[in-house]
């Protein structure tokens, strides 16, 4: 099982889209550490993440190389998803398999032979504290919403899998409670990493990895001078959840005023 054993990548630079060297020496990703990937359409932020999910050996576009514990992956850490320690999830991420949910992580479970009792039921509950649409066992697989099949399989991929690093591809736009999957990753020693154009998961994550032209421009740590615009952030976010909740039960909106004028005002001054 992956969690007996800690995982670190390090990702070596390759060249941009005219050939150029990157400008940085290493990256080195750790159980418990969140990133945001950034960076205009067309700027190489997915295939910054492909390179990981492929344990990319100066064999892909990029000619980037993933280091697993400090050394080459070995062929099974490679080829064998069953032994794989990442796992992908983006906002095209669909399950044709047509089974009950129960059924779907019964058949996981049982590959994974993790033979833990009530594993089922929690990583369902564990689902249903990221979406906002409830989960139950008996809904079929194919008709789960976006949010319910992305939040199911970050469920999924902790608890059942055990996956120790997660690469999570735009996956904000797909109603999922961004914050409760970033705190229960940071509980379970799990590495994230977002491919994102969401202000408040850039901002929320340990680092954030500007990408320009196919290649890493800068990698930006909080400072502490970013954290009044994160807190409003935060709320302007909430605020907006709990608005499309309400407007998707068909509810009329009156609430008046996003952020407390105290807030606005540290804003201003910061
Ligand atoms: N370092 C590189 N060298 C050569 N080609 C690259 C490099 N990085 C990315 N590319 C290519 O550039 C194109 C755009 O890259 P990519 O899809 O990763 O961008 P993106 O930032 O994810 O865009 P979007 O926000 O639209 O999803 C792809 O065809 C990709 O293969």
């Amino acid at each position: 099982m992956y969690n007996e054993k800690a995982y670190e990548l390090t990702v070596l630079p390759g060249t941009n889209r005219n050939g150029e060297q990157e400008g940085f020496d290493r990256i080195v990703i750790r159980p418990g550490d969140s990133l945001s990937i950034v960076g205009p359409t067309g700027s190489g932020k997915s295939a910054f993440i492909n390179d990981i999910e492929v344990l990319a050996q100066e064999d892909t576009v990029t000619g980037r190389t993933i280091l697993v514990n400090g050394e080459e992956p070995s062929e099974e850490l490679v080829r064998d998803p069953a032994k794989k320690p990442i796992a992908l999830i983006s906002q095209n991420t669909r399950v044709i398999a047509d089974l009950s949910v129960s059924r779907f992580l019964a058949l996981h479970i049982q590959a994974r032979d993790t033979g833990a009792g009530r594993l089922m039921a929690r990583t369902i509950a564990l689902a249903n504290e990221f979406t906002g649409e409830k989960i139950a066992e008996g809904m079929r697989m194919t008709e789960l919403s976006g949010g319910q099949t992305r939040s199911l399989l970050i469920a999924d991929a902790i608890l059942v899998g055990q996956t120790p690093i997660l690469l999570l591809d735009e996956v904000e736009n797909a109603g999922i409670n961004k914050e409760r999957v970033i705190a229960c990753l940071r509980e379970y020693k799990k590495a994230v990493i977002f491919v994102t154009h969401d202000p408040y998961i850039a901002l929320i994550t340990d680092r954030r990895i500007v990408m320009k032209n196919g290649a890493v421009s800068a990698v930006i740590e909080p400072d502490g001078s970013e954290r009044v615009v994160t807190s409003t952030v935060a709320e302007i976010d909430a605020y907006l959840w709990d608005l499309r909740e309400k407007i998707r039960n068909g509810d009329r909106v009156d609430t008046p005023d996003i952020i407390p004028a105290n807030h606005k005002k540290e804003v201003v001054a910061a």
